[in-house]
């Protein structure tokens, strides 16, 4: 390795020759909008050979004049959040997300089977998964105690849970908390307040989509973009319309048993390995549940996602 002139310090590209590191904040089509890590933004298109591009890439670009870039190479990703295209293929829509936090309220009625589905997609992804309870001043003494059952058999999984609304000042403190050293995405039901906990999180977030058009010269971007989005509390949020109504769309069932974090120990003493935890005799799963090691509604609501999958033959129907 050579050695660093102290004369000469290297420009914030560590890259070879005339690339540059940056973030896919925003793209379209076979643009996107690409900052530095100084927080630089330009414009830049991708080269041909550069198929699937998504919001969070993190790539590496060259200089094409006019102040704007070429991306050259998207680096490995942690993680990729797919949807079909119009043609039914897969198309990267967010890459590098490591937090699915997961948006229930006291009403629409949340159910645990839906959480349940939420979580099996975080750990796949693979993602850290938190639960967030929005509108807690809907709490009554009526509804209160049935969330409180749910919600403590997901802690028990040791998943963070927050509860949070966005009427009070000061109410997000303990979602921002969890935000802060994430790049995190919000799922969930629709009318829990995905969009009204964005609004709040992104006080000047109108503002910000201006400037981002402004930037890009292009106004080509619309509402629906996905976009990164750094939160003034710390840590990243990736949304777009279409990420707030992710749902599983494909899924292997033989993968589904990672999904369920608490079988992993108790299935590796299954006495048969490839064991789908049904009703094999010697199932190390359902001798949990039935020492109350593991909760029988979890095991239940593998078995009924499991079955669905077969009939099915491997796409889960829609939320
Ligand atoms: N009481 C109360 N109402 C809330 C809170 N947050 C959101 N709401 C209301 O809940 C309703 C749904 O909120 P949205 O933000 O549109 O929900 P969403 O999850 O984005 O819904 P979709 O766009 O359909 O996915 C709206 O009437 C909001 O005003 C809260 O903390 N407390
Ligand atoms: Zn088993």
């Amino acid at each position: 390795m050579p050695r660093r002139s102290p004369l000469k310090p290297r420009a914030e590209s560590s890259a070879d020759g005339d690339r540059h590191p940056g973030l896919i904040i925003r793209h379209h089509g076979r643009g996107a909008l690409v900052e530095t890590p100084a927080g630089n933004r330009l414009e830049c298109t991708a080269r041909k050979r550069i198929r699937d591009l998504a919001c969070g890439d993190r790539i590496e670009w060259s200089p094409a004049g006019d102040g704007q870039g070429v991306i050259e190479q998207v680096l490995p990703r942690r993680s990729v959040l797919t949807r079909p295209d119009h043609r039914g293929r897969p198309r990267a829509l967010a890459a590098n997300i490591d937090q699915l936090l997961i948006v229930l309220a006291p009403e629409p009625e949340p159910t645990a089977a839906l959480i349940d589905r939420y979580l099996i997609a975080a750990e796949l992804m693979p993602a850290r998964a938190a639960l967030v309870l929005n509108k807690s001043d809907r709490l009554t003494p009526a509804n209160r105690t049935d969330i409180d059952r749910m919600l403590d058999e997901f802690s028990a999984l040791e998943i963070p849970v927050v509860r949070v609304n966005t009427r009070e000042a000061n109410a997000l403190t303990p979602l921002t908390g969890l935000l802060s050293t994430h790049t995190s995405i919000l799922v969930g039901q629709s009318g829990v307040g995905k969009s009204s906990l964005v609004n709040a999180l992104l006080p000047e977030h109108e503002l910000r989509v201006g400037e981002l058009s402004e930037a890009s010269g292009q106004g080509r971007h619309t509402t629906s973009d996905t976009t990164l989005y750094h939160l003034p509390g710390g840590g990243d949020l990736i949304d777009s319309p279409g990420v707030r109504d992710f749902h599983l769309w494909h899924l292997d069932k033989t993968e589904l048993a990672q999904g369920f974090r608490e079988f992993a120990d108790y299935a590796q003493q299954c006495r048969f390995h490839n064991c789908r935890h049904l009703n094999e005799p010697g199932c190390a799963v359902q001798a949990a549940v039935d020492a109350g090691d593991i909760s029988a509604r979890r095991l239940e609501s593998y078995r009924k996602l499991y079955a669905q999958l077969e009939a099915a033959e491997g796409r889960l129907g829609d939320y």
